[in-house]
């Protein structure tokens, strides 16, 4: 990456990945928000218009027929060959104002996916990444298998270990209703970092936070984090994924920073699921900081202070790290 210090500018376009395991729910979830007038301003990546269901809604069509644009103001886009191809097809076109402007994308990833694959394209190819960045993870989690499969499946897993927001699906199929909250509770001991909604109940104001970006809020509920109350424990997934927090402090300088970065991709990349917090730089401003594997996200300057007496805190969700190991490149940050 080679600017480590730069922050984000509002011309990247943010985007949120939508996963969940095999039947979990994204499409049902998806082809209710294309109908919602706070999601008007999306564009959205699906893998075939059938899956959603778009025939009564469907007000114009693109020329080249792979963009529709719905009587919401959704634009849907299926995917046509890389992922890259159509983020950027995405841009152009809207560049050329050939479709309508849009504020965000989602992308429904494939039930089997490996969230960090694709977290990494947004990231990881630089046309891509300068025009846009991941603003947050939504996995959708089915009350009825959807324990299981966590249990069962590595990718499930991941997809529940990355998540900012978690949607519980099928909570309707449910025998006993106050089993949601049993298993609400259930998630948020195993991802106390994530938002936890119910798909059935969302209204207007649970959709905007679904898509409220990761990063400006990535320390609201920290203290209230049980995570965060007892950062030396870490939290343990399954396949030694972990969800470590770490606090810092003091203010940490640019060169710490970026000894921190390198360390933490040559030792710990091929590990790192996923880190994510905010740090507070020697220039007194707040700083989000997102990464994937080996990939860096410039850090987003934040516009407001961040409340309390934190300086910052990390949280790091990696596969077979212990936290000393993790500890040694955090001291990096320490000075
Ligand atoms: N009762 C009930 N059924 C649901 C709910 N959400 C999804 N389903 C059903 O579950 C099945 C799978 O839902 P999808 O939305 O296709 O799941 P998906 O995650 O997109 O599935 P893949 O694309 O195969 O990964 C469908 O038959 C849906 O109708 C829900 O909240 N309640």
């Amino acid at each position: 990456m080679s600017d480590q210090t730069g922050s984000i500018s509002p011309q990247h376009t943010p985007v949120f990945l939508l996963t969940g395991f095999l039947g979990s729910g994204k499409t049902s979830l998806l082809s209710r928000l294309i109908h919602r007038p706070e999601f008007s301003d999306t564009a959205v990546i699906i893998n075939e218009f059938g899956e959603v269901g778009l025939d009564h809604m469907l007000v114009d069509r693109s020329s080249d027929a792979d963009i529709v644009l719905l009587d919401s103001g959704c634009l849907c886009c299926a995917m046509s060959g890389s992922l890259q191809h159509s983020l950027e097809s995405l841009y152009y076109r809207r560049l050329r104002k050939e479709i309508p402007h849009f504020e965000r994308i989602v992308i429904e990833t494939s039930g089997l996916a490996d969230p960090g694959a694709v977290i990494n394209t947004i990231g990881g190819d630089p046309a891509i990444a300068r025009r846009f960045r991941l603003a947050g993870v939504i996995t959708t989690v089915d009350a009825i298998h959807g324990l299981d499969a966590i249990g069962a499946y590595r990718e499930a897993a991941a997809q529940l270990a990355v998540a900012d927001q978690i949607v519980l699906t099928k909570t309707d199929l449910l025998e006993d209703p106050a089993a949601a909250m049993d298993l609400r509770r259930e998630l948020g001991t195993r991802n106390p970092h994530a938002e936890i909604q119910i798909g059935q109940a969302l209204d207007a104001a649970g959709i905007r936070r679904l898509f409220t970006s990761a990063e400006t809020r990535a320390l609201e509920p920290a203290s209230a984090h049980s995570g965060m109350r007892n950062p030396a424990l870490g939290h343990i997934f399954k396949y030694g994924i972990t969800a470590q927090t770490f606090h810092l402090r003091n203010p940490v300088s640019w060169p710490a920073y970026a000894d921190w970065v390198h360390a933490m991709q040559r030792r710990h990349g091929a590990s790192l699921l996923r880190a994510k917090g905010i740090l507070r730089m020697e220039d007194g401003d707040f700083y989000a900081i997102h990464a994937v594997h080996h990939l860096f996200s410039p850090p987003l300057k934040l516009r407001r202070a961040v409340e309390g007496p934190q300086q910052g805190a990390l949280v790091l969700i990696t596969e077979n790290l212990s936290r000393e190991e993790l500890e040694e490149t955090v001291a990096l940050l320490r000075g």
